[in-house]
């Protein structure tokens, strides 16, 4: 039998991924939005392209919880984006209200399902998710560690000239402007960042990977980003569905790994048929240590101002 992966939120993200599932060929998708006929229209004009690309995926449109059940992977994308001057962080009440009603159904009818959240702010969003659930910690995932890595991959490529394919980099901590990217970790073909390049230029970098997602925001002026954050789920589809055990940072609920407790952080995470099977531990210096406490307590402050 096909694996079927549910997307919430047919906008920008939602359709998008709902495109790329697609043309992977490996499961049928459905597409809900609450917007009438919308994931419809969308849905059918991905499953036309079906014979022109090869693909065999059967893809709904639907406003009816009812035609997501029994998935084996929900992605909720639903949500509002920001715009130009907008933090993440102010789309908290807005978000935490459809990321829980959302929830509620999709767990009502795919009790087993595996979470994948991309709504922002996304580690608060996360913690909605999981707290509405009642699921375990290894069912609900926060998107953000893997488009956040692959913008610094693709400035650090940029600017030494090598393919982003021999780019390995990671960026841990929380979905906003204090997150973490390790530039210390990164290397290109195995030659640390440091040998290749100033430690100004190094800064510069890591700089416009923390405000990658603005960046965007200000040049759309009217959404955010979502050809990279909807490959970036994709990939986490891609080792959870065919059980690859990928690492990558995710979002995911610490119990005592990296000295938190019940509160979402992006961390090198293994991803496999049952969701998150291994938080890996990377041993940080005192610096990227203060950095990640840094990021872990914006995170608690919207946690806060959630009541949760
Ligand atoms: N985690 C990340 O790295 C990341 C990356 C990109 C976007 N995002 C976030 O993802 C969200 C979606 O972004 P987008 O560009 O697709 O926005 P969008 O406005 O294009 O799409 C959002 C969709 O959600 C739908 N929606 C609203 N309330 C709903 C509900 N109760 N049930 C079902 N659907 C509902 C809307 O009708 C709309 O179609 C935003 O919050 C954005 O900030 C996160
Ligand atoms: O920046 C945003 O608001 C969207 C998303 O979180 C991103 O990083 O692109």
């Amino acid at each position: 039998m096909r694996s079927k992966v549910s997307v919430i939120g047919a906008g920008f993200v939602g359709s998008t991924l709902a495109q790329r599932l697609a043309e992977r060929d490996y499961a049928d998708v459905v597409m809900f939005d609450i917007v009438p006929d919308m994931p419809q229209g969308k849905a059918l004009d991905i499953l036309e392209a079906g014979p022109v690309l090869g693909y065999d995926s059967l893809v709904i449109g639907t406003n009816d919880y009812a035609d997501t059940a029994n998935s084996d992977i929900v992605v909720i994308t639903s949500g509002f984006p920001r715009k130009p001057g907008m933090s993440r962080d102010d789309l908290v009440k807005k978000n935490q209200e459809i990321v829980a009603q959302v929830t509620e159904q999709v767990v009502k009818h795919s009790p087993n399902c595996i979470i994948i959240v991309v709504t922002n702010p996304l580690d608060a969003m996360a913690q909605v998710a999981l707290k509405v659930s009642g699921f375990p910690r290894e069912r609900v995932i926060g998107m953000a560690g893997v488009l956040d890595t692959a913008r610094f991959r693709t400035f650090i490529a940029q600017e030494v000239g090598a393919s982003v394919r021999d780019v390995q980099a990671y960026v841990l901590g929380g979905h906003g402007d204090t997150m973490v990217p390790l530039a210390r970790m990164c290397t290109v073909a195995g030659i640390p960042i440091s040998q290749l390049m100033p430690a100004d230029r190094i800064e510069q970098i890591v700089q416009r990977t923390r405000d990658g997602g603005a960046e965007i925001v200000k040049l759309l002026k009217t959404g955010s980003a979502y050809f990279a954050p909807s490959a970036s789920v994709l990939q986490m589809v891609d080792s959870i569905l065919l059980d690859k055990k990928m690492i990558m940072p995710c979002a995911v609920s610490l119990q005592g790994e990296y000295g938190f407790n019940d509160i979402f952080v992006g961390v090198p995470a293994q991803l496999g048929a049952k969701g998150i099977e291994k938080v890996i531990e990377i041993e940080l210096t005192p610096e990227e240590r203060n950095a990640l406490e840094k990021s872990a307590d914006a995170v608690k402050e919207l946690i806060q101002v959630m009541g949760l």
